[in-house]
């Protein structure tokens, strides 16, 4: 298994920070020896793998997933639709601003912000759902661009998947009745999947701002890039550090929605995109949120009047949505739902 260690782009700081500085790693190649000793079944690689990814997501927030092998995500196809996001950005901009959306909040196609000026995105509801990416590339491309409208398609489905995959064993990792499955599986996987694709231009200067720090306001998020790095996330004692990706990783990102629903045992990292160097960025990410309309609201055997008191009261989706868009504060879920 490989995990927190050295080998795995540890940062080491020079404080006692140590150990909260490791960027947990967890490898989910099921075929790779070190991960099964070539004797576990699949359910107990799958039972293992639920407690690794429940403890980082517990004590970091995040972790990076590794897979060398094609069974999660094959690789040429994320290579393809990195090189379709160079594609995609380099349209005039007329055309991308053609991408228009009310449905959810930062949909629309954005750039030129004044706080991140280094930034472009674009949001896409359900792209996993075919006509979707092929009203939005039709959009882009009105001669038709079968091949962008395909690969986008065929990696949302594999990253809604594999969301969806990551939830199950963050949910199994608490060893929750099996009569709760079916409510947590309605609240927290029934709901809209959200497609980001991000580029960031090369700075000025070093160190500029690409994105600036905020937590992630969904459920799960499964971030991927190219060769360029940028992502760092604050530890909870409140340093930075540049999570280092390999290639062919991913960055698993726990959103507010799987801290209020755990009680808070899940954390919420605070994260941001600083930029370096003269290459430019791009990245991606699947953002699995719920329905507007379900309720958010803590399993009683994650609550322990000792140790974990309530501390977030019921609250819907679309409620806290609305909260945080118009009050757009990084605490929102705290100042919103905390009891
Ligand atoms: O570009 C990245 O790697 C991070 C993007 C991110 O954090 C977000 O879109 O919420
Ligand atoms: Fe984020």
């Amino acid at each position: 298994m490989r995990e927190e260690g050295p080998s795995n782009g540890e940062k080491k700081s020079d404080d006692d920070e140590v150990g909260m500085m490791m960027i947990p790693c967890l490898d989910f190649s099921f075929n790779n020896k070190n991960n099964n000793n070539g004797l576990g079944s699949l359910e107990e690689w799958k039972k293992m793998m639920s407690k690794k990814v429940r403890e980082a997501c517990e004590k970091h927030g995040y972790f990076v997933l590794v897979c060398d092998d094609d069974e999660i995500v094959p690789k040429v196809l994320r290579e393809k639709m990195l090189m379709g996001l160079k594609e995609l950005f380099d349209l005039p901009e007329e055309t991308k601003k053609k991408h228009q959306s009310t449905t959810k909040p930062y949909s629309s196609y954005t750039s030129d912000c004044p706080v991140i000026p280094l930034n472009q995105s674009f949001g896409v509801c359900d792209s996993h759902v075919f006509h979707v990416s092929q009203e939005f590339t039709n959009l882009m491309w009105p001669h038709g661009n079968p091949s962008f409208c395909e690969t986008m398609n065929s990696i949302s489905s594999k990253l809604v998947e594999l969301n969806y995959m990551i939830l199950k064993m963050i949910e199994e990792g608490y060893e929750l009745p099996k009569h709760y499955t079916w409510e947590i599986e309605d609240m927290l996987m029934k709901g809209t999947v959200f497609l980001r694709l991000m580029k960031y231009k090369s700075p000025s200067k070093e160190g500029e701002i690409g994105l600036v720090t905020h937590t992630d306001k969904n459920t799960l998020t499964i971030l991927c890039q190219n060769d360029v790095q940028g992502l760092e996330v604050q530890t909870k004692t409140g340093k930075w550090i540049q999570v280092e990706i390999p290639q062919n990783a991913y960055v698993v990102v726990v959103g507010d929605i799987l801290k209020a629903w755990s009680n808070g045992r899940l954390h919420a990292v605070r994260h941001r995109v600083t930029m370096k160097g003269d290459k430019e960025r791009y990245s991606f990410g699947v953002f699995t949120m719920p329905k507007d309309e379900a309720k958010i609201e803590v399993p009683p055997e994650l609550v322990d009047a000792n140790t974990h008191p309530l501390r977030y009261h019921p609250f819907t989706y679309g409620d806290y949505i609305k909260f945080f868009v118009s009050n757009l504060n990084e605490n929102a879920l705290d100042e919103f739902a905390a009891l």
